[in-house]
């Protein structure tokens, strides 16, 4: 069994103290690389400094959310923070309301900038903007909003649901890393399998998307996620037949923005 200097760590401080040596940051992974996902999201909660996590109510992140209610307080659980496009599946929009209801936690919700609806994305870019120009598009929807509630929660450091057998950009993804705008992500389930996660999910009786049920696996918005066959990737249903395969949240900020940079012309 774990004992509390698992997640008390007296080599790191608590909490840690930013910016983190690439040193630090390689001995906290050779550390939090020998924990199960419950005694890294324990550990993290003693040294992460202001701890969120940023969750598509993927099932990855409904583990860690399950996993986080069976063993901390309400008031030490880190805050959910939702990015909605205005795209999503309105069975998606459904699960939070029930996760809502299971937890008893409280969602940060954030759209993309002076968009309460999609009529008013719309009024501002046109229809099915993504189609013009789909990094510009992540970037409105995802990158700059994730940047506006960093800011205004004053979060620091945001646990995500991404699994390195998921291949791709995330294939050799550790438990802890910096992005380049200095935000800590932590990766709880880096290392479980999809096999993992669904055991856990059905144990454990976690509430999912009703779209699993038909054939879908890894969620996003409507208009870039289709389902998967049996023996495809959990991921290959998103942007299907093209070479994207990540919405930007994980990309290079700075990237991103200027790549977007010229959607201020496009939307004046
Ligand atoms: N819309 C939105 N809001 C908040 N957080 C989000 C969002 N989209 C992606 N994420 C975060 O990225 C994790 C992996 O998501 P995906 O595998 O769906 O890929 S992608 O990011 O959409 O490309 C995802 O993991 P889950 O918590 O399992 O959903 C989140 O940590």
């Amino acid at each position: 069994m774990a004992s509390s200097s698992t997640f008390n760590t007296p080599d790191f401080p608590s909490p840690l103290r930013l910016p983190l040596s690439t040193e630090v940051l390689a001995s906290i992974n050779a550390h939090l690389s020998t924990l199960s996902p419950q005694d890294i999201l324990k550990w993290a909660l003693v040294h992460l400094p202001n701890l969120s996590q940023t969750t598509a109510f993927g099932l990855t992140g409904l583990v860690a959310i399950d996993m986080l209610s069976k063993f901390a307080d309400p008031s030490d659980r880190p805050p959910l923070i939702f990015l909605d496009t205005l795209y999503h599946f309105p069975e998606t929009y459904e699960l939070i309301e029930d996760v809502r209801r299971r937890y008893n936690v409280s969602v940060h919700v954030f759209k993309p900038d002076g968009c309460e609806t999609v009529t008013d994305f719309e009024q501002k870019y046109g229809e099915r903007f993504w189609e013009l120009d789909e990094n510009s598009y992540d970037y409105l929807v995802k990158v700059e909003p994730a940047q506006k509630a960093y800011q205004e929660l004053d979060v620091q450091s945001a646990i995500t649901g991404r699994r390195a057998s998921q291949g791709g950009a995330r294939a050799s993804l550790p438990p802890l890393e910096v992005d380049n705008t200095g935000l800590l992500k932590l990766n709880p389930l880096f290392a479980w399998t999809f096999k993992d996660v669904e055991n856990y999910i059905n144990q454990n009786d976690v509430p999912r998307n009703k779209l699993l049920a038909q054939g879908y696996r890894s969620v996003g918005d409507w208009h870039s996620t289709s389902k998967v066959e049996e023996g495809q990737d959990e991921r290959a249903g998103r942007w299907a037949g093209k070479s994207k395969t990540e919405c930007g949240l994980h990309e290079d900020y700075f990237k991103m923005k200027a790549q977007a940079a010229k959607v201020a012309i496009v939307a004046s």
